[in-house]
């Protein structure tokens, strides 16, 4: 027996930091939602008690570091279940992204082989399972539009954001998520954002307002470390996105745009600029 689900790209339309804890985690308040580009799991099952990995991107890991491998260990660990499971990820969302590709590719599997195997985990424990394998895994399990806190697994559901285009461009150039978290200073933050006016501007469908709120505290680290970054956005501003920002950690910066026929402007002019450049609809 087979099953497949996607997994969507999440980005975050603010990011805010609050202080670093003891754990070494930083308290976040961010507003996540899914973005129209997905990987494609597929998950069948085995007779031998194995986990195999395949994708056709050639640069991810195929062992234990693949978070889809963990997912799955995780699950027949807890659940005791003898039977082996074959994976193969069709990857399209772009690597150490900030679009938590591998936490989605996770989540996914979470969801996969609790259909596959039958075991009628509830949502709630899926988050939990989620939880342990990163910070945005339980996000990745629900989907959806949400506030998150904590380290990111706390989860508040909130209202669909007003429908746009959504174009993406990745700067070729790896970011590191533990690099970024470890150089913030989370007492000297410059400009907070303010995720109770993000949420304003969703729940009254203010795509202005919405545009005018983005706002992500990391970019103080990554644009620093990675000028390109900073150009990137200028440059997506001037083409004509209406409001644009940096997702996760970085280095992909997105750019929401309302109008279809600014969407080819936007989209032509940063295929000069990076190779990794996708226009998509927000999944609501
Ligand atoms: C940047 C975001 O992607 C925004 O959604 C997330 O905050 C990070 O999510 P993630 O990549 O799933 O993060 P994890 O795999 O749990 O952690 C990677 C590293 O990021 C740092 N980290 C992550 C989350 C958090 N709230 N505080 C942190 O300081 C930690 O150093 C950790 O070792
Ligand atoms: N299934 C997977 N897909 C992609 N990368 C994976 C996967 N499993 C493990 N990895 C490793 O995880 C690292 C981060 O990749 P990923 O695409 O998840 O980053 P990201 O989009 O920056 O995540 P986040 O936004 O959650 O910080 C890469 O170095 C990659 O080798």
């Amino acid at each position: 027996m087979k099953v497949f689900e996607k997994a969507p790209a999440k980005i975050n339309l603010s990011l805010d930091v609050l202080y670093k804890r003891e754990d070494g985690y930083h308290e976040v308040e961010m507003v996540m939602t899914m973005v129209d580009l997905a990987d494609r799991i597929e998950m069948q099952e085995l007779p031998r008690d194995t986990i195999i990995i395949s994708s056709q991107a050639g640069y991810i890991p195929l062992d234990e570091k693949n978070l889809a491998f963990q997912a799955a260990r995780l699950i027949k660990e807890r659940y005791d279940v003898k039977k082996g499971v074959y994976i193969h990820l069709d990857k399209k969302i772009p690597v150490a992204a900030g679009l938590a590709g591998g936490s989605s590719d996770a989540a996914a599997t979470l969801r996969g082989l609790n259909r596959l195997w039958g075991l009628g985990i509830p949502d709630s424990e899926l988050l939990r399972l989620g939880a342990e394998l990163g910070s945005d895994v339980p996000f990745c399990v629900t989907g959806g539009t949400a506030i998150a806190r904590g380290r990111g697994e706390k989860l508040e559901p909130i209202e669909a954001p007003p429908q746009c285009w959504v174009v993406l461009a990745k700067p070729p150039i790896n970011v590191s998520t533990s690099e970024i978290y470890g150089k913030l200073n989370a007492k000297a933050i410059k400009r907070h954002p303010s995720t109770e006016r993000i949420h304003e501007a969703i729940r009254g469908k203010k795509f202005d307002m919405l545009c005018s709120e983005l706002g992500n505290v990391l970019e103080e680290v990554t644009l620093d470390l990675y000028p390109e970054v900073r150009q990137l956005k200028e440059c997506m501003l001037k083409l004509g996105a209406d409001g644009v920002l940096m997702s996760g950690s970085g280095p992909t910066v997105f750019g929401l745009v309302s109008k279809e026929a600014k969407v080819s402007r936007v989209y032509n002019g940063l295929r000069g600029f990076c190779k990794d450049v996708f226009a998509v609809r927000l999944l609501t």
